[in-house]
């Protein structure tokens, strides 16, 4: 796809998710890589119901404001995963009802914040490690992001909410919509007796793809 192509994927995906509620007010942020090198991200403050192609952001890989509107305060932990993981080619950060909700949990396991109980999280995302809470656009955030990015497709950030990798765009939306579902189910869960998937077979999910 050309760079007018993404820009408009980003336009259109960013407004099915706000439609469905996966997003709402100005929460959350959005970016992919563009065929030069940029990458391409959510203005800070946008709602993802209202992007416009025009004035979306597009920045350097150290971060350098190239064109259109201010770019999202959290543009380093994207840039930060690009680095460290070449299979990354577009990130979603959402502020998702269920994820959110389990990033608030106490006691969360910090290497992987749900366990697999269906075949389709793990083979869309796998593990879930968890990063500490500190304030939406500090830079410990992209420092923590780039000891863990490369080894997982997504992260939960503690008292904040999900980001999630995929090898496109779309790609990330769907593994975003799976991950969003997978928390659902793991609230509607609590309390009842639940089998997980065992070691042996969570393995012999991994490597199959999608
Ligand atoms: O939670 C926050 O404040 C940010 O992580 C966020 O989701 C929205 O920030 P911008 O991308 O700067 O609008
Ligand atoms: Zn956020």
């Amino acid at each position: 796809m050309n760079e007018a192509e993404l820009r408009q994927q980003m336009v259109d995906l960013a407004r099915s998710m706000f439609d469905r509620g996966y997003a709402t007010g100005g929460a959350g942020n959005l970016s992919l890589k563009l065929p030069n090198g940029h990458f391409l991200a959510t203005p800070t403050g946008s709602s993802f119901g209202r992007l416009v192609a025009e004035d979306l952001s597009v920045v350097d890989k150290n971060g350098n404001h190239l064109s259109g509107k201010r770019p999202s305060k959290e543009v380093a932990f994207h840039l930060a995963i690009y680095e460290k993981d070449p299979n990354c080619n577009a990130i979603v950060h959402l502020h998702s009802t269920y994820l959110t909700a389990l990033s608030c949990l106490e006691n969360l396991d910090p290497n992987n914040a749900i366990k697999a109980f269906t075949p389709y999280y793990v083979m869309r995302v796998g593990e879930l490690p968890v990063v500490p809470y500190y304030r939406p656009g500090s830079p410990h955030i992209a420092e923590d992001l780039a000891k863990l990015a490369g080894k997982y497709r997504a992260f939960l950030l503690a008292n904040h909410g999900p980001i999630i990798t995929g090898s496109d765009f779309l790609d990330a939306v769907d593994n975003a919509e799976e991950l969003e579902e997978t928390a659902k189910l793991f609230f509607l869960l609590a309390n009842k007796p639940t089998r997980y998937l065992t070691d042996d077979e969570v393995t012999d999910l991994k490597g199959r793809g999608k």
